[in-house]
């Protein structure tokens, strides 16, 4: 079996392929490389051989991990890194090796499935747009804070801003004006994240028309799901792309 991971800024997500390489049979979010182990070691059913992984996360922390899943279950490991043209796709980035990688992944996940010119946004920590044309040019993209780094900018730099979890949830439940504070703030950072997501729509019917398929993926991708009804909303997006740069050999 197949161990895939994608560590990003906040979490890491994990899933285990089957002996065919290709059928998902569990995964999770976990928050630690700990609660890693737990996830993993708990299910003595995984029977691991390989792992494959990508991180944006330090090559230190990134170390740790990889030695630390060596260790433990003995896998192979591989991971993902940067490279000019994989798959009809060429990074856009002047020096390819600065575009986080896991920006890259979804990018090939996002062309491959499209078979043509896309668009694809990912809400992490970051929020993160980028532009892949119909001959596979990455035209490059852009990167703003995610919902919980606006939230949590504005819960730090005040002094009058202070809510909880449940709270927040709870303010969702419309996008009118708010009457109290976490109302204001919640549901102004989700017109934010809306207007983005509208901006990029904008633009990429600039380049494409009608012609291009939008991918939403990341954590929160279900926070703007309903301003792009057309939209594919592809969690495992990165891993795609990770299938794609990490081939079993
Ligand atoms: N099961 C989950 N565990 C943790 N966060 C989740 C989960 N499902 C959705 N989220 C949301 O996903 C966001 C993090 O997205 P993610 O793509 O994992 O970020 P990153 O790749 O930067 O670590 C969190 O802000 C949270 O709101
Ligand atoms: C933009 C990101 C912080 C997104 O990370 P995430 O929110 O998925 O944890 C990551 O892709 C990254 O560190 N990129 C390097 C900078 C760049 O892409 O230009
Ligand atoms: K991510």
């Amino acid at each position: 079996m197949i161990l895939e991971l994608d560590c990003g800024n906040s979490f890491i997500k994990w899933r285990v392929l089957d002996f065919d390489g290709v059928t998902p049979i569990e995964g999770g979010v976990v928050g630690t490389d700990s609660a890693l182990l737990a996830s993993l070691s708990d299910a003595d059913k995984f029977k691991l051989k390989k792992c494959r992984l990508v991180s944006v996360r330090t090559p230190q922390e990134t170390d740790s991990l990889v030695a630390l899943l060596i260790d433990v279950f003995g896998v192979s490991v591989s991971r993902a890194v940067p490279v000019r043209e994989l798959a009809g796709v060429k990074n856009g980035y002047n020096d390819y090796e600065r575009l986080g990688l896991d920006r890259w992944l979804a990018l090939l996940g996002g062309f491959h499935l499209a078979s043509g010119a896309c668009l694809v946004l990912d809400f992490g920590t970051a929020v993160t747009a980028d532009f892949v044309a119909a001959d596979g040019e990455h035209l490059g993209g852009f990167i703003c804070p995610g919902m919980p780094l606006m939230r949590n900018q504005l819960r730090t730099h005040t002094r009058r801003i202070r809510y909880d979890d449940t709270a927040a949830e709870r303010a969702h439940e419309s996008l009118a004006p708010g009457r109290e504070t976490v109302e204001a703030v919640e549901r102004g950072c989700m017109l934010m994240l809306r207007g983005f997501v509208l901006t990029q729509l904008e633009l990429a019917k600039e380049y494409w028309g009608n012609d291009f398929v939008v991918f939403l993926t990341g954590g929160d991708a279900n926070l703007v799901s309903g301003v792009v009804p057309d939209a594919k909303v592809v969690p495992d997006l990165v891993f795609v792309g990770l299938a794609m740069a990490c081939p079993l050999s």
